[in-house]
């Protein structure tokens, strides 16, 4: 049973296939959660949509089913003293803003239909000077063009536009709306990290900027955007309206990726996360000024948490396609009944047996940005097994990994000592270990692997004062962790990657 004093922080988890919800104890332990996997609508090849009510009826459900094993320990809901939400990035609602009605499901950050439209926009003037002001290439990964191809391509969001109606959010700023009530309160807000992901913002100033509304042509008349504000804020994000945790503030938010840096404490310039979800996604922290890429990668911004602190940035090396691969297996090959199953049926072999997959499922992202990439595999024989192929699928998110911390060391001129990981598909020690050995650095994983939840906790706390800082933080989930090391040489590594790297070029070009 708590004690009087015993304060707890809620954090909802919104990512790519499941809605979570946990709640923390001061030292980082999450005492109970709940989490709901939500339906994943593929229309056609490479379309990828999610329903927006769903996302907020699974997020509701979660509370109420984390509140009652909360309650059944003996504490009160009175001890949740704030609320963070944490997200899946660049996923696009879009809804009326008179009558709060989403226009169209949510357009997953996957879904590459935008890339005829993406390739046409790289031939407008200007196209070249977007990286240096948002920080993120023109790919099918951010939301503006999902948001380009729905006004082109559904009739209800160009009558919005044209009516002055249209309200453009990525996830956190649907939910924030939906959890205060939609209209009622009409609160319509986003954080740096998420509206980073955008490419309205510009990420020196962290304000919409003009000539990046202007490139795409949007009139700022017919759309609205929501206010950007800090990442942790006392009053911006209102309360929630329902569920058994009526009246709590929502106090912080951030992007999911952020949030994994931010739960895995990566406050200091030099550190790094790689979190191993649907896809997988490694950000280092840059410290107070963005470090614009020149090797592949993205400038983001890490947190916001105002007052005196700066904004952190971060360099960020998106992989499209990694757990993903693995739910892949199962799925559609029925290797293996679940995911959890995989290390056991990739250690049926000692080795890939020569097969490499490329598993460019929507194209590769960082550090190649090869949109008509499609997945391949390479080097069956009449000797390849099951096995092999569940091992090269690991391999497959380890070598991308490896590609983008590469880029990373020659963007920021530094050696990255020791790589922190977090997320489904870190959960394989087989594949921690393939890690270890492909980059030739230590391999860290926490006991508490809720990372990226515990990030939006902290954003949320910081903001009441259930932990006064960023020092206070320093002893949260610390216990436990363990640590994979490299046990191949560093040429070996080095062949192992050359390999891929000619399987990666082979692959360009399939689709059409
Ligand atoms: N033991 C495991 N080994 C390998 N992959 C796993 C394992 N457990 C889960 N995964 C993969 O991790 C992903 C889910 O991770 P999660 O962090 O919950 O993702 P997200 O936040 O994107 O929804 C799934 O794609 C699943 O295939
Ligand atoms: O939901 P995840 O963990 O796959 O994360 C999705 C990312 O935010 C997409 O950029």
């Amino acid at each position: 049973m708590g004690s009087l004093q015993e304060v707890f922080v809620g954090s909802i988890d919104q990512g790519t296939t499941s809605s979570r919800f946990l709640i923390f104890n001061k030292a980082g332990e999450p005492v109970a959660s709940h989490q709901i996997e939500f339906t994943q609508i593929y229309p056609q090849p490479g379309w990828h949509e999610h329903d927006p009510q769903e996302i907020v009826t699974s997020v509701e459900e979660c509370i109420n089913e984390a509140c009652k094993q909360f309650e059944n320990q003996g504490h009160s809901l009175s001890s949740i003293k704030a609320v963070g939400i944490t997200n899946q990035r660049e996923t696009t609602v879009l809804w009326n803003k008179e009558t709060g009605e989403p226009l169209y499901n949510a357009i997953v950050w996957t879904d590459t239909r935008t890339q005829g439209l993406v390739r046409k926009l790289k031939h407008r003037l200007g196209a070249d000077k977007l990286m240096e002001i948002c920080g993120v290439p023109l790919s099918t990964y951010p939301s503006v063009g999902k948001l380009l191809w729905l006004l082109d391509n559904e009739p209800k969001v160009r009558a919005a536009y044209e009516k002055g109606v249209l309200a453009f959010g990525t996830v956190d700023s649907w939910l924030v709306f939906k959890l205060n009530g939609g209209l009622k309160r009409n609160i319509f807000v986003t954080d740096p990290s998420n509206a980073s992901r955008t490419m309205f913002m510009n990420i020196h100033t962290l304000k919409y900027d003009e000539s990046l509304i202007d490139f795409f042509r949007l009139d700022t008349s017919k759309i609205h955007l929501p206010e950007i504000v800090h990442s942790s804020d006392r009053h911006a994000y209102g309360t929630l309206i329902s569920t058994a945790l009526k009246g709590v503030p929502i106090t912080g938010c951030l992007g999911d990726q952020s949030a994994a840096l931010v739960g895995q404490k990566g406050f200091a310039p030099g550190m790094a996360k790689n979190t191993y979800g649907t896809g997988s996604f490694i950000l280092y922290n840059v410290g107070d000024k963005p470090v614009i890429s020149t090797h592949g990668l993205l400038t983001t911004v890490a947190y916001d948490f105002g007052g005196k602190n700066k904004p952190k940035y971060a360099l960020e090396g998106s992989i499209a396609v990694a757990g993903s691969s693995v739910k892949f297996l199962v799925d559609n090959f029925g290797f293996i009944e679940s995911s959890s199953k995989v290390s056991q049926l990739a250690e049926t072999v000692d080795d890939n047996g020569g097969v490499t997959f490329v598993t460019a499922f929507s194209g590769l992202f960082a550090p190649y940005w090869i949109d008509d990439a499609r997945g391949t595999i390479f080097g069956i024989t009449a000797y390849t097994k099951r096995g092999h192929v569940a091992r090269a699928t690991l391999e497959a998110t380890c070598f991308q990994t490896k590609a983008i911390l590469v880029a990373m060391e020659k963007d920021s001129g530094h050696k990255l000592a020791e790589l922190a990981v977090d997320g489904g598909m870190c959960n394989s020690d087989l594949t921690m270990q393939i890690q270890s050995d492909l980059v030739s650095i230590p391999v860290r994983r926490p006991a508490m692997r809720e990372t990226t939840a515990l990030g939006a906790a902290i954003a949320a706390g910081i903001a009441v004062d259930v932990w006064s800082g960023i020092d206070e933080l320093r002893k949260v989930n610390t216990e436990g962790s363990t640590t994979f090391k490299p046990s191949i040489s560093k040429e070996d590594s080095a062949a192992r990657f050359a390999r891929w790297e000619k399987a990666v070029e082979m692959s360009k070009g399939w689709a059409q």
